[in-house]
């Protein structure tokens, strides 16, 4: 495959309610690298981030994947192409279904993609969770182990990207340096690339390769992350860093 993984141009996306919440967003993803999509509430990362998934269809624009025009793909291809683009949303609370258990939660994405359920143990290891948190529901698991269970259900399909959508955002901060830890250590066993949203400019800065700065639905500055951090040319980039809280605990 030649050119990146994933290609998005001049998204746009106008909500019934007249909210205009992308408006011409270009971004691109290669293989193996995690990209930061920054900004504060509001600024479109989540939008953004749904439609490159196709969970919503834009007004404009265009995303291609591994060759692929996402946009117009079939629903049996694209269903298909799921397996390559998984999703790790916020709260793993409201994301895990609360009636099946962790194990199940795992094997319904393999099974939905003709895997082996056999391969639940071990994907669970993989996340460092044993077969006592295998049989457990979401309620009985800390936010931590629950993020686990949702990272361990998109890794089930081997993909190539993972969209994380705020994936440490609901967590302590001690706890949010040990799952950012897994996923640097995930890609590097797997060269599975990201797509990071995050307000956090400290958990960009950790996790991230390059780094989009989203405002108003615009991305206002792109680049590498530790040259955007160093001097950063937009001055909303530079109000975003002023305000930045450090992390705590072993980071990547
Ligand atoms: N389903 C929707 N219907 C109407 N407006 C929406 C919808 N989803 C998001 N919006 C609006 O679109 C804009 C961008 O929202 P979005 O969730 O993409 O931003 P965000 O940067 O991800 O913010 P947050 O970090 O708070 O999730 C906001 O003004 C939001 O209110």
């Amino acid at each position: 495959m030649s050119g990146p993984l994933l290609e998005a141009e001049g998204l746009v996306k106008r909500f019934p309610s007249g909210t205009l919440a992308v408006d011409g967003v270009d971004l691109t993803v290669n293989a193996g690298e995690t990209v930061g999509l920054v900004g504060e509430s509001g600024s479109g990362k989540s939008t953004t981030a749904r439609l490159v998934l196709r969970l919503l269809r834009p007004d404009a624009g265009t995303v291609r994947f591994a060759g692929h025009d996402l946009l117009r793909l079939p629903e049996r291809r694209m269903r298909q192409l799921r397996a390559r683009i998984q999703f790790v949303p916020q709260s793993p609370r409201t994301s895990l279904n609360p009636r099946l258990r962790a194990g199940e939660s795992v094997a319904f994405n393999l099974r939905a993609h003709g895997l082996p359920v056999s391969r639940v143990p071990e994907l669970l290891e993989r996340v460092g969770l044993g077969a006592e948190h295998a049989a457990r529901y979401p309620a009985q698991l800390s936010g931590g182990q629950a993020q686990r269970v949702a990272i361990a259900r998109a890794l089930a399909t081997e993909p190539d990207l993972v969209v994380c959508d705020e994936p440490v955002s609901a967590l302590d901060r001690s706890v949010q340096a040990r799952v950012l830890n897994l996923l640097a250590r995930l890609q590097q066993e797997t060269g599975v690339a990201y797509l990071f949203v995050s307000h956090d400019l400290a958990v960009v800065e950790h996790l991230c390769d390059r780094a989009l700065v989203m405002r108003e639905g615009r991305v206002v500055e792109r680049g590498p992350t530790r040259e955007l951090w160093r001097s950063p040319r937009h001055p909303y980039t530079r109000s975003l860093l002023a305000a930045v809280r450090p992390l705590t605990g072993e980071l990547p």
